[in-house]
């Protein structure tokens, strides 16, 4: 899938702006703060309909104006279609081929983003939240079915949470209304689970090929996803609930479940949340994030796109070189940079620039290179 173009109407530091791209490399170049983020954080929003950066859609406006809006033609499956997000005080709306699409989870999978941003080195070292997120965020877009569940059961958990302190608060033991909820979540949990294993199974065939390529086979990756249960049933899960009513009321919250879930890292059987090295940290979410490409093609039969924020520079010449070899030809991919100077000679040749400075394209036409 590509996208032909994109229009931006008072986006962040963009008033007016509108570019076609290249079907393969696009290289935003700019000082900072000029504006080179934003338009990644476009693309984003205009497939996921959230943007990375921020909840507060009011962030997203440019100061002092009521609305924004981005707009972008894409080719999925050889078919052409317009996507248009709208974002203003009362929140967003969302349109496919200008019909307006009210459910998020039917929105969601028709232009597919890979991001890869700095801060994702964090996700080996840091809380199993960031971990839980990626692999939320990468099932919905190849499941409509499991982001719909996935925010019932974060519904149901909410209120489940609620009610556990109610009854901490008022001295009361667990009572019809818990052992309801209980049940729906457990229901719930059975199809999420299974969904979230199958596709950590997957990631870590397709991950630790993709490492053993770009680490020059030193050690062996490998990812697993651990759960709080035994067994993957109904009767077990529902189980798990009843025998924790009382810790759960105790500590007023639900203490087991998909949202504690974790996806587990190794090098060689050693843990990398521990052992692993800045380097060997790099080389992780680089064959994680080149494994989600290969992933979703397998799901839908098409690459989606890659959006790179200034993770070149993070990356030493050999892995520039593997990750373009991954990519060259098959992957329409957007990279921001300060200059020209850390990009491998052979993708700058190839790519479109594109030069921004504060919120402006410096002469489109001038773009190409
Ligand atoms: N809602 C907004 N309205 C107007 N300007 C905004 C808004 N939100 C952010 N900006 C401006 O956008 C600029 C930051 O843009 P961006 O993060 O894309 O920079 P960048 O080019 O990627 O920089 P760097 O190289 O430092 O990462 C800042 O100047 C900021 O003031």
């Amino acid at each position: 899938m590509k996208i032909n173009s994109i229009e931006l109407k008072n986006f962040r530091n963009y008033q007016d702006c509108s570019v076609e791209f290249d079907p393969f490399i696009n290289i935003f170049i700019g000082k900072n703060a000029q504006g080179k983020t934003n338009l990644l954080e476009a693309i984003y929003i205009l497939s996921m309909s959230k943007s990375f950066k921020t909840k507060i859609v009011d962030e997203l406006i440019y100061f002092d104006e009521d609305f924004a809006k981005i707009h972008g033609d894409i080719m999925t499956h050889e078919k052409q279609m317009s996507l248009e997000i709208v974002l203003s005080k009362l929140g967003k709306k969302a349109f496919i081929n200008h019909n307006e699409i009210k459910k998020t989870s039917d929105y969601v999978g028709y232009l597919n983003v890979v991001l890869f941003i700095p801060e994702d080195l964090m996700l080996i070292k840091g809380s199993p939240r960031l971990r839980r997120k990626l692999i939320d965020m990468e099932i919905s877009k190849i499941s409509p079915v499991y982001m719909y569940n996935l925010n019932k059961y974060n519904k149901l958990l909410k209120e489940r949470n609620k009610y556990l302190k109610m009854l901490h608060d008022s001295h009361k033991d667990a009572d019809t209304y818990l052992e309801v909820l209980s049940e729906q979540m457990a229901l719930l949990q059975v199809d999420l689970l299974k969904k979230r294993i199958e596709f950590v199974d997957l990631l870590n065939e397709i991950s630790t090929k993709m490492y053993d390529y770009i680490a020059l086979h030193q050690e062996k990756l490998s990812l697993k996803y651990k759960s709080h249960y035994q067994e993957l049933t109904y009767e077990c899960i529902l189980d798990k609930y009843q025998k924790s009513y009382k810790k759960d009321i105790l500590l007023g919250q639900t203490n087991h479940g998909i949202h504690k879930d974790d996806l587990l890292m190794y090098l060689d059987e050693m843990d990398a949340s521990i052992y692993a090295s800045q380097g060997q940290q790099r080389s992780i979410v680089l064959a994680m994030k080149i494994g989600l490409l290969e992933l979703i093609k397998k799901e839908i039969g098409e690459y989606p796109i890659l959006l790179l924020d200034d993770v070149l520079s993070e990356l030493d010449d050999v892995r520039k070189t593997k990750l373009l070899n991954l990519i060259q030809g098959k992957v329409q991919t957007f990279l921001t940079s300060t200059s020209v100077g850390g990009i491998h000679h052979q993708v700058i040749d190839m790519a479109k620039k594109i030069e921004i400075e504060n919120g402006q394209l410096k002469g489109e036409e001038n773009g190409r290179k």
